[in-house]
């Protein structure tokens, strides 16, 4: 089921974003000890994650994983992993949660996206692993991660992480498929901007390959947060 929350202007919107993954990462260490967190590319989480960094004193047993990668090197301006850098990891406190960058998918993506894939596996409980909250973004055409509008890749059920190509720049990418994110504890999608408000109207209209982050509902929480231009009228 998908709870929408209108959370105001930008500032509001990254605030409400990063209290949800600070309590969910708060509750995931005091049950297990650490917290599995995915995180996402593109914009609008960078102000979150600085938020973020700044509302959790104790990152220590916070593993932050990638729900998706451009196929560039890990320093490139379209990095995820460079948003994360230098928006999460600079501002955090000391010990810093442990980074899991997608390595080599600049080099081969099919073999960069077996890896994580073995990496998740090994660090993760249950199968598909479960991760204590994905956090991801939405496209104006309905994309999630990289998970775009009617790709095949929508029917995957085996891998949990595979390569494709997109059709936003940069066009080859790595991604976690609905396997993995479905089982996620908690999902929560941030979206901000006018750009967006059909995507999340179509979101909350239903499962269609058309809005890949439409299918993402595999019955545990999931959290839809936008800023009120975003907000479906
Ligand atoms: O390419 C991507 O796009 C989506 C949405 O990004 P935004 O720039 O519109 O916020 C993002 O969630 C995904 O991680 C990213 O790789």
């Amino acid at each position: 089921m998908i709870q929408l929350t209108v959370a105001g202007d930008s500032e509001s919107t990254a605030r409400t974003t990063a209290e949800r993954i600070a309590a969910a990462i708060a509750d995931a260490r005091a049950e297990r000890g650490v917290a599995h967190i995915s995180l996402a590319g593109g914009r609008t989480p960078a102000r979150t994650y600085r938020v973020l960094a700044r509302i959790v004193d104790d990152w220590s047993g916070v593993h932050c994983w990638f729900g998706d990668e451009r196929c560039v090197p890990l320093d490139d301006p379209d990095s995820n992993h460079r948003l994360i850098v230098e928006n999460l990891l600079d501002n955090a406190s000391q010990p810093h949660p442990t980074i899991h960058p997608v390595t080599g998918a600049a080099d081969d993506p099919a073999a960069a996206a077996a890896a994580y894939e073995q990496e998740l596996r090994a660090a993760l409980p249950g199968d598909p692993p479960q991760l204590d909250v994905a956090l991801l973004g939405l496209g104006e055409d309905g994309h999630t991660a990289s998970l775009f509008p009617n790709d095949p890749v929508l029917e995957e059920q085996e891998r949990l992480c595979v390569s494709v190509h997109g059709t936003k720049p940069p066009f080859e990418r790595i991604t976690l498929t609905l396997p993995i994110l479905r089982a996620a504890r908690k999902t929560i999608v941030l979206a901000e901007g006018a750009g967006k408000a059909w995507a999340i109207q179509q979101l909350m209209a239903g499962p269609t390959t058309r809005i890949p982050a439409s299918m993402l509902d595999g019955g545990e929480e999931i959290e839809l947060i936008v800023d009120h231009t975003a907000a479906p009228g």
